[in-house]
């Protein structure tokens, strides 16, 4: 302690204590530019029963299908994408028949398929920042759809072409709030590096959760519902140089909360036949029954508690339900989920990557959806069942 307190009023302590104010930015992060994309394979929501039933040889399965057909019809989505097609389908029996191990093939697509979709996405936002893309310093990779080592990050690294000093981040299987937790990762390492341009990419290809329908296993049609790929980019830097970034919005404050006794709401485990993912039927009344306390929270010390509705939302659009149960929770204006619906509509659940779609749609809508204040809240939902809250002033 005698040691520490000497230290403390050491000349080398005073010169630390300036090294490390040197190193941290003035100011948040803020979002410097957003890429977003999708595969070309789009299947419209009132043709995926039909769709789903045929290329898994299960059009017997007639009470299933018209489940699925219902399901379909209120999920208030309509189309998805997917790197899948049939044709790739017929070529992989193993990922229609769940006795068959099939995750070393899904692995191998995953391999390639994930980074490229993830450089699609990465490569529109480095356009629309400007910057070369060597000027990028931080890269946080977000993906449940692959294990490897190395990961996507240097695969994705390589494919845009950014410097080999660039510092890596990988956070695998972290479910459909991962998104958020990279920007939170993103937010900490800009205010921290003085000068950091970090680079965000989350992607998500469903085939490793593409399974057949299943009389026992009813919650089966309930992700190949829902669930869509896509990959989002984003660029985060604190200190914007006014001469060459335009920053979209400022990363206030990120916090991290669980829904208490939530641990069964939202379960995936990887098996030999892929992702096996099962979202509970409770998962809507927990987050109705908890969003406001996690909210207030959250943003309580910022002093925006209660006026949920001057703000703007960006919600994860984990189904018609989920949103339907944070509007209930924080009793929000219809017209506050418009984004947050839109995305769901055109894409679907895409997990991770959604809600920054979310984020891009609040964007392009910024004058009709932005409140006086400019302030509102990212908000992701994972397994957990994890609420990620992001603070985002306009
Ligand atoms: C938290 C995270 O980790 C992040 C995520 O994003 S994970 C995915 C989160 N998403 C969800 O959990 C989906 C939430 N649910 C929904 O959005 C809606 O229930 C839906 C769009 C799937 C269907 O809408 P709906 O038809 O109006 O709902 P509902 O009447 O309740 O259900 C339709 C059928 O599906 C079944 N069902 C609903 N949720 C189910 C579930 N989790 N597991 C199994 N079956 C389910 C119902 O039992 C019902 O079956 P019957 O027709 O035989 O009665």
């Amino acid at each position: 302690m005698a040691l520490l307190g000497n230290l403390t009023a050491s000349p080398t302590a005073a010169i630390i204590r300036k090294m490390r104010q040197a190193q941290r930015a003035d100011g948040p992060a803020s979002v410097l530019a957003i890429g977003t994309a999708n595969p070309a394979n789009c299947v419209r929501q009132d043709e995926y029963a039909d769709y789903y039933f045929r290329v898994t040889q299960k059009q017997h399965l007639t009470k299933l299908k018209s489940k699925l057909n219902r399901i379909c019809d209120r999920s208030a989505i309509k189309k998805r994408y997917f790197h899948h097609t049939e044709e790739l389908l017929q070529h992989h029996p193993e990922f229609i028949d769940r006795t068959l191990p099939s995750l070393d093939a899904r692995m191998d697509i995953a391999a390639t398929a994930v980074p490229d979709l993830a450089a699609a996405a990465a490569g529109k936002a480095i356009a629309e920042w400007g910057r070369p893309a060597a000027d990028i310093t931080h890269l946080v990779v977000s993906t449940y759809s692959g294990a490897h080592m190395p990961g996507v990050d240097l695969r994705l690294a390589s494919l845009l072409g950014l410097d080999p000093s660039v510092r890596r981040t990988m956070l695998y299987l972290n479910g459909c709030s991962s998104g958020s937790a990279a920007l939170r990762v993103a937010k900490d390492i800009a205010e921290n590096n003085r000068g950091a341009r970090v680079l965000v990419a989350c992607a998500e290809l469903t085939l490793i959760l593409f399974r057949a329908p299943d009389e026992a296993h009813v919650d089966t049609i309930i992700m190949q519902a829902l669930f869509g790929d896509g990959a989002a980019a984003v660029i985060v830097g604190a200190e914007p140089d006014a001469s060459a970034e335009r920053p979209i919005f400022e990363m206030v404050a990120a916090s991290q909360s669980v829904i208490p006794e939530s641990t069964h709401g939202a379960v995936g485990r990887l098996r030999e036949d892929g992702l096996v993912f099962n979202p509970s039927f409770e998962m809507p009344a927990l987050i109705r029954e908890n969003i406001e306390q996690c909210m207030a929270d959250a943003v309580g010390p910022l002093g925006l508690s209660g006026g949920w509705n001057d703000l703007f939302w960006a919600v994860h659009p984990g189904g018609r339900a989920i949103l339907d149960s944070v509007e209930a929770g924080l009793r929000l204006e219809p017209k506050k989920l418009t984004a947050s619906r839109h995305v769901l509509s055109e894409y679907g659940n895409m997990s991770g990557p959604t809600v920054i779609f979310v984020l891009d749609e609040i964007r392009r809508r910024r004058e009709h959806v932005v409140g006086r204040h400019g302030l509102g809240v990212l908000l992701g939902l994972g397994p957990g069942v994890t609420v990620e809250t992001m603070v985002l002033r306009a």
